[in-house]
């Protein structure tokens, strides 16, 4: 039997504060694609999107960045890349994918296992059995805003689900992945890259009730993870009178 294809997930989103669902997912699409035996998830990537991304109460990528290393302390697979954030300006989240990957391909062709055979070694590196490979971890709210007319390019899409994959976590009040992906051409060509993954626990946990929970002053807790939720008061995130400004 042919050994599991190792994969890396990248999610990129505003993390805006990170919240316990955005570490639950990397557990769920782990869980989910480990157990079809056809491939083995080998680490995973939190990447904050950069503050040029201009939206409404983003707090700067410092304090961003800073939540998900906090959030991560009790991780040990997951990790935060500030590459995309330090950026000059925001970047389409294919050219994220793009430059992970070649991060992937250099670190691995530098140290390649020993049993990868020499030859296979000096061919494209996409060649190696043994390379992981990226896909990307979203909601299903993100997918469906594949729709939004001007929001991403035809050909970005057509890339991201044809050449890297995505594994989608289906989110209370977003669309269901299935009936969107039976409404798209390009989605239903590469349906056999897009793995959905059911969320039965259903919540609905996202950052802009976080955010909201802050400025009425109630409390986050279990929420958020508790370094995080210290941080924010050190620093007087996100209450009403720092979102108003
Ligand atoms: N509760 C959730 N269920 C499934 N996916 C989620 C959930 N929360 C966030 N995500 C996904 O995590 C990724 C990053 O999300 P993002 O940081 O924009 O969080 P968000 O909660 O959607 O933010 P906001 O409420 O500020 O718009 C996206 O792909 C988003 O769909
Ligand atoms: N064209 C694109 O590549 C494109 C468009 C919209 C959002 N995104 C990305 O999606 C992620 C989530 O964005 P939201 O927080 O707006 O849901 C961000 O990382 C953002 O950069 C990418």
């Amino acid at each position: 039997m042919a050994l599991p294809q190792k994969v890396v997930l990248l999610c990129c989103g505003s993390f805006n504060p990170i919240t316990n669902m955005h570490l639950r997912m990397f557990e769920l699409a782990r869980d989910a694609l480990d157990a079809t035996g056809r491939y083995k998830v080998v680490g995973g990537i939190i990447s904050p999107v950069n503050d040029a991304y201009t939206k409404p109460s983003l707090v700067s990528a410092k304090h961003r960045s800073t939540m998900i290393r906090l959030a991560l302390q009790t991780s040990d697979w997951i990790k935060l890349d500030t590459w995309e954030s330090e950026q000059e300006s925001w970047l389409e989240t294919l050219k994220v994918l793009k430059h992970h990957r070649e991060s992937i391909e250099s670190a691995f062709n530098a140290n390649p296992p020993p049993d990868t055979p020499t030859k296979k070694r000096k061919l494209n590196s996409n060649m190696s059995p043994g390379m992981p490979r990226i896909k990307l971890l979203c909601g299903a709210d993100l997918l469906s805003s594949f729709a939004e007319p001007g929001l991403w390019k035809d050909q970005d899409i057509e890339e991201i689900v044809g050449k890297y994959g995505i594994v989608c976590i289906t989110r209370a009040n977003a669309v269901n992945p299935e009936n969107f992906i039976y409404d798209s051409d390009v989605l239903t060509l590469h349906r056999e890259n897009i793995h959905i993954v059911t969320e039965w626990i259903h919540n609905e946990i996202s950052s802009t009730k976080i955010r909201r929970a802050l400025s009425r002053s109630k409390s986050i807790k279990y929420l958020v993870q508790d370094p995080v939720i210290e941080y924010i008061k050190e620093n007087r995130l996100y209450s009403k009178s720092t979102l108003d400004k």
